[in-house]
């Protein structure tokens, strides 16, 4: 028998999971994260690690493991996202869990405070090719926000939580209000390219301003609009040069490889300009200089290893 898995339970650093059906062995290390869905767990398989969900709810955990994978299929066993599926037995009955590769990192929010803003055109692009291989799959991803992007110490992007992702055409089912299109009067809760990106230009113009999702969250029905969103859009300072890319997500005019391909542009061609930047005499003295010299340099060889890929 499955049982719902009791969001208050915690396992203990060390426990031994055994998979019912295949037999893996994990031992637990921490909790990763708790959501509304189920709970991530570090765990160790010899000396490898993985995270572990286990699911409130097996129905809802099922929907999140289609995902994935369908988002492996075609791909060599070692690029799999998904390693493993199992049930794990208790005395009450079987608590669903699945492993996944463990993504070392912060999250959206944390990364930008600790690695400074100008690397959000770099994690922009990043996200918008995770968000290309899933719309190329025939899925969208559906609840976008910052805590469901994560980015490795070396800038790499990558999303969790596939619990809200459904089947192009569906309606969208988990959401999280703000990066909604439907809260903001912009559209259908319908799941297609365009539901995505108008959540992921919310993200940009939350990651720029911290205090957008306050804010917003305070708005009256009456004024939660589109062009609320479209005058935030043009404060954008690190992102300015991105604004018309970012005006055409919250209008849905754009497909992803379109707004993917621009957005590289755009990096592209900004990424110059810093570099330019850099290698041009100011008024800053020797070693602040060397300093941002060398901040702007490393910012641009990644942004050059990233677009030629
Ligand atoms: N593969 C992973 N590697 C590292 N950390 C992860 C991984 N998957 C999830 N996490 C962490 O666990 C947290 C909770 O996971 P997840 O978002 O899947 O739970 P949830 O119950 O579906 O949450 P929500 O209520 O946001 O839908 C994430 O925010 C992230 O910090």
């Amino acid at each position: 028998m499955t049982i719902s898995f009791d969001p208050n339970f915690r396992f203990s650093p060390n426990e031994i999971i055994t998979g019912k059906w295949n037999g893996a062995k994990y031992r637990i290390h921490r909790l990763l994260g708790k959501g509304a869905n189920g709970q991530v767990y570090l765990v160790y398989q010899g000396s490898r690690p993985f995270a572990m969900k286990f699911g409130f709810h097996a129905v809802d955990l099922q929907s999140e493991v289609n995902v994935l994978k369908a988002m492996s299929r075609g791909k060599p066993a070692k690029e799999h996202y998904l390693t493993d599926i199992d049930d794990y037995e208790t005395p009450s009955g079987n608590v669903p869990f699945y492993v996944m590769k463990y993504i070392e990192g912060y999250s959206l929010n944390e990364f930008i405070h600790r690695k400074q803003m100008q690397w959000l055109p770099v994690i922009g692009y990043q996200l918008l090719c995770r968000l290309c291989e899933l719309h190329q799959a025939g899925w969208t991803f559906g609840d976008l926000k910052a805590q469901n992007v994560m980015v490795t110490p070396y800038g790499q992007v990558n999303l969790v939580d596939f619990g809200g992702s459904v089947q192009q055409g569906k309606s969208v089912r988990q959401f999280t209000e703000v990066y909604d299109r439907g809260y903001w009067g912009a559209g259908e809760r319908s799941a297609d390219e365009a539901y995505d990106l108008f959540s992921f230009a919310v993200l940009c113009l939350q990651a720029e301003d911290p205090a957008l999702l306050k804010e917003a969250g305070q708005l009256i029905p009456q004024n939660r609009t589109r062009d609320w969103l479209l005058t935030k859009a043009d404060r954008t300072r690190v992102l300015a040069e991105f604004r018309p890319l970012l005006k055409r997500m919250l209008g849905g005019s754009v497909g992803s490889l379109e707004a993917r391909e621009e957005w590289r542009q755009l990096l592209r061609a900004s990424s110059h300009r810093t570099q330019l930047r850099a290698l041009t005499p100011n008024g800053r003295s020797g070693w602040i200089r060397g300093l941002f010299t060398a901040s702007a340099m490393m910012l641009c060889a990644v942004v050059y290893m990233i677009v030629s890929q």
